[in-house]
């Protein structure tokens, strides 16, 4: 049978990755596609030491991928909203399938892209996209097809599980750590989008949308970093029993889908709450299969380019076949249109850490807000000063209730002349 020729655009961390692992295993690719998969073209501003493109046919060119007759897939790997949309559509409009890793562009631009590819018969494949080499895409879209997912939880961010991880173990510093980060391969090129949960909510976001069936809305994705978790917090919540991870979770309900990204404790006794490091975790509960879970590197060259390429294989092994063969961009072929609840409907059970000059009276007084709302305490602990400029701490642990009644008792517990500063809030799942 014909080769499959690929054209690789952006030669950085993840092309040099791909390069890698399609010369490498190009056997065993082949036994598996059932036809050779060869790199016919590669568009890259300069050429990577960290793999060897000698002999392959090398553009400064990216759009001259795109377009070259010759190629049947084009892998995009360059990163960012605007150069890469026009590149994969520019791709598309040639014929081609395109295989790409860029998360930020799937959640933004996805229904363009999508559309242009059904209307012109080819797919657009993004595995690599979610979760690095986890084959998480494969595993909700085709995997779970028999069942009607209720809810989702990750670790989707490498980089900020790399740095909770080596704060907590470690000591070290935030930025020291992202540094490392940046020089393993596993940032953004803005790092922001790591740090932030930009990055976690485009994965979420891509996520929902192939286990719900419903639209791609970045937009209304909650969103929270991981900037503002102190050693405290960490310490506490481990006394507690819980640990602090930065999860994307979304769940299904009776008035909508929540989708929201934010530090969260969840039970050290939960398998995810142990997963350390650049590894990611998705927990998936389908009402057929129960809870899922599935784990593997989130980011860096090897894991990113494994999913790349399974793609490709995807791709080349039905080739020839008719578009209706192929699987729908986000799984269902009818997308519900279910909108995403407003972060003030979300129910979430609740830690707070409140500074306090007078413990005894705050904590009557904190107790009184709170059961005047109908929100029930799980556990306190009371801290004393750490030092003598320090203050008396309360940490709390709740129940689930809706975020708006939480909003409401914090606000009355910051403004009592007892207590000093903003509470801190991290929300607790239970994941179960
Ligand atoms: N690094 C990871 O672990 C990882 C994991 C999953 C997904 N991704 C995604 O993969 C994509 C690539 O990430 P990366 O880490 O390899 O980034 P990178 O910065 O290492 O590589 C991007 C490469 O594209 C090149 N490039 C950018 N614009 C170009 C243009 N107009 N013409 C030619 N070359 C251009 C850059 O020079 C660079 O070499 C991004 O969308 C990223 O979000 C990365
Ligand atoms: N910057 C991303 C790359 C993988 O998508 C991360 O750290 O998870
Ligand atoms: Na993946």
């Amino acid at each position: 049978m014909k080769p499959v020729k690929v054209g690789i655009c952006g030669l950085g961390t993840v092309g040099s990755g791909t390069v890698n692992v399609l010369t490498n295993n190009a056997q065993d690719i082949a036994r598996r596609a059932g036809r050779e998969i060869i790199i016919g073209q590669v568009g890259a501003r300069r050429d990577n030491p960290a793999c060897d493109t000698s002999g392959m046919d090398v553009s400064r060119d990216i759009f001259a991928v795109a377009k070259n007759p010759e190629i049947d897939i084009v892998v995009e790997l360059i990163g960012g909203y605007d150069v890469a949309r026009e590149l994969v559509l520019t791709a598309i409009e040639h014929g081609k399938h395109v295989v790409t890793a860029n998360k930020a562009l799937i959640a933004v631009h996805g229904d363009e892209i999508f559309a242009a590819a059904e209307a012109k018969g080819v797919s657009v494949m993004y595995e690599a996209g979610v979760a690095g080499g986890i084959p998480i895409i494969k595993a909700v879209r085709e995997g779970l097809a028999a069942n009607r997912i209720n809810w989702l939880a990750g670790i989707i961010n490498g980089t900020g599980n790399f740095i909770l991880t080596e704060m907590r173990d470690k000591g070290r510093d935030f930025d020291d750590v992202l540094k490392e980060a940046q020089q393993l391969g596993y940032a953004e090129a803005d790092p922001t989008f790591d740090v932030e949960g930009i990055d976690a909510a485009h994965k979420l976001t891509i996520l929902s949308s192939i286990a719900y069936g419903i639209p791609l809305q970045f937009e209304r994705c909650y969103t929270e970093g991981i900037g503002n978790i102190t050693p405290d917090d960490v310490e506490y919540a481990e006394e507690l029993g819980y640990r602090i991870k930065h999860l994307g979770v979304s769940c299904r309900s009776e008035n909508g889908i929540d989708l929201r990204v934010h530090p969260t404790m969840i039970p050290v006794a939960r398998p995810i709450a142990t997963v350390d490091g650049v590894l990611n975790a998705v927990m998936v509960n389908g009402d057929a299969v129960g809870d899922t879970l599935y784990v593997g590197a989130g980011a860096g060259a090897g894991p990113t380019a494994s999913a790349v390429v399974a793609d490709v294989v995807d791709l080349a092994r039905a080739i020839d076949a008719p578009a209706s063969a192929r699987v729908n961009h986000l799984a269902f072929n009818q997308i519900d249109d279910v909108s995403v609840l407003p972060m003030e409907e979300v129910e979430t059970a609740y830690y707070l850490r409140i500074e306090a000059l007078d413990k005894a009276g705050v904590l009557a007084n904190v107790a009184s807000i709170l059961s005047e709302r109908g929100i029930n305490i799980e556990a306190i602990i009371q801290k004393e000063p750490k030092d003598e400029d320090k203050m008396a701490q309360i940490i709390l642990l709740t129940h689930r209730i809706v975020e708006k009644t939480m909003n409401e008792a914090i606000a009355e517990i910051e403004a009592l002349a007892s207590t000093v500063g903003q509470v801190t809030r991290i929300r607790v799942e239970h994941l179960n």
